[in-house]
């Protein structure tokens, strides 16, 4: 069966409509719809010189693969011109628009997941409008109150006890309640999405050599420690709180299924390290599906032409995934 996808290119100054387009080149095993101001992609074709037929997406048609050189669009207008590699506020609302109407769509079944390219935190904010990530903006739509962000790259999956909050805030948002939430969502999404039986999980400490037994911090003691008992006493297989300087080595991971870093930048670096480009970012414990690129807008490369596929490829071919082994269960 066709699965019928919806792609959102992200922050229009950026590289979203490069990726876009350059997937577009390509036939598909899924009909992907981008939900874009169709003018923004025929403006980003005519400066990359790249050929492609915009499609109207009609709900009420078969669901059907577009050909090589030709994507299905969603219209949603934009709020000005766009002007590669310049971003401008006032689309900061069209950017949110293409978010919203994806996640209602997938919510309402149109769609059997949403693939998300980058989207710049900041200009949205500018536009006045509270924006800290996809991830949260998901949450918030789709009225889940706890999700996890999860990269995974070959080898390796990271994910994230907190995500996009500054790092004065990290020790008071890791409380015992939060981190169970956490780990029973990455626990259970790995058995049910991931087809891993007995999920073995490296939990990161959060301070330096995880709090060297207390001398230099206390949060692994009070709540990751007490939270990893009773989570083991179920059943599953939580190893930590370890010190997140030496856990990434083959000795640890060759035998674990996921990390759990306790802060964006604990974990994401390593991850980026090890696969930059050639990663996916994949929201668990929302009601859809919903995978993205592992990289940013990278102003400086929009409408250049000389841009990394791989990324986005990866998080459409993870999304048809995902989505099929859904379908398969229900
Ligand atoms: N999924 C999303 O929506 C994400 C959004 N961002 C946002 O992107 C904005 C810029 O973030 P940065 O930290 O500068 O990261 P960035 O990924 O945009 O750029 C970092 C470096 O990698 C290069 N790069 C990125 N993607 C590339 C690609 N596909 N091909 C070739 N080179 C590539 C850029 O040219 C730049 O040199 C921020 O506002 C950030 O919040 C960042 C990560 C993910
Ligand atoms: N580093 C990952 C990132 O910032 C993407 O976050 P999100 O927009 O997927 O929530």
């Amino acid at each position: 069966m066709c699965l019928r996808i919806a792609i959102t290119p992200g922050e229009p100054a950026g590289i979203g409509p490069d990726l876009v387009l350059k997937l577009a080149q390509q036939q598909w095993p899924a009909q992907l719809v981008a939900v874009v101001d169709k003018t923004i992609l025929e403006q980003r074709a005519k400066e990359l010189g790249l050929e492609v037929e915009l499609l109207a997406f009609d709900p009420e048609q078969p669901v059907t693969p577009a050909a090589a050189k030709q994507i299905y669009y969603l219209q949603v207008d934009k709020g000005c011109d766009v002007e590669p590699g310049q971003l401008d506020e006032r689309n900061g609302q069209y950017v949110l628009d293409t978010l919203r109407i994806a996640s209602e769509k997938n919510m309402d079944g149109t769609f059997a997941a949403v693939v998300t390219g980058p989207v710049h935190k900041g200009i949205i904010n500018r536009a006045g409008i509270s924006f800290s990530g996809h991830t949260e903006y998901f949450a918030h739509q789709s009225n889940t109150p706890d999700v996890v962000m999860m990269l995974a790259t070959k080898g390796l999956r990271v994910a994230l006890a907190t995500t996009h909050i500054p790092l004065a805030y990290v020790s008071k948002a890791i409380t015992k309640e939060r981190l169970t939430k956490v780990a029973n969502i990455l626990y259970h999404d790995l058995q049910t999405k991931f087809g891993v039986a007995q999920p073995r999980i490296l939990v990161c400490g959060l301070n330096p050599h995880a709090g060297e037994g207390g001398h230099l911090g206390n949060e692994e003691i009070d709540t990751i420690t007490p939270v990893l008992e009773m989570l083991n006493q179920e059943g599953k297989n939580f190893i930590g709180p370890l010190p997140a300087d030496t856990l990434f080595q083959a000795k640890y991971l060759d035998n674990a299924d996921a990390v759990l870093a306790m802060y964006h930048d604990q974990g994401l670096p390593v991850l980026k390290y090890k696969g930059f480009g050639n990663s996916v970012n994949i929201t668990l414990g929302l009601p859809f599906i919903r995978t993205s690129v592992d990289h940013g807008t990278a102003l400086d490369l929009a409408a250049s032409g000389d841009i990394e596929v791989g990324s986005f490829e990866l998080a459409i071919h993870e999304a048809i995934k995902l989505a099929s082994k859904k379908l398969q269960n229900s």
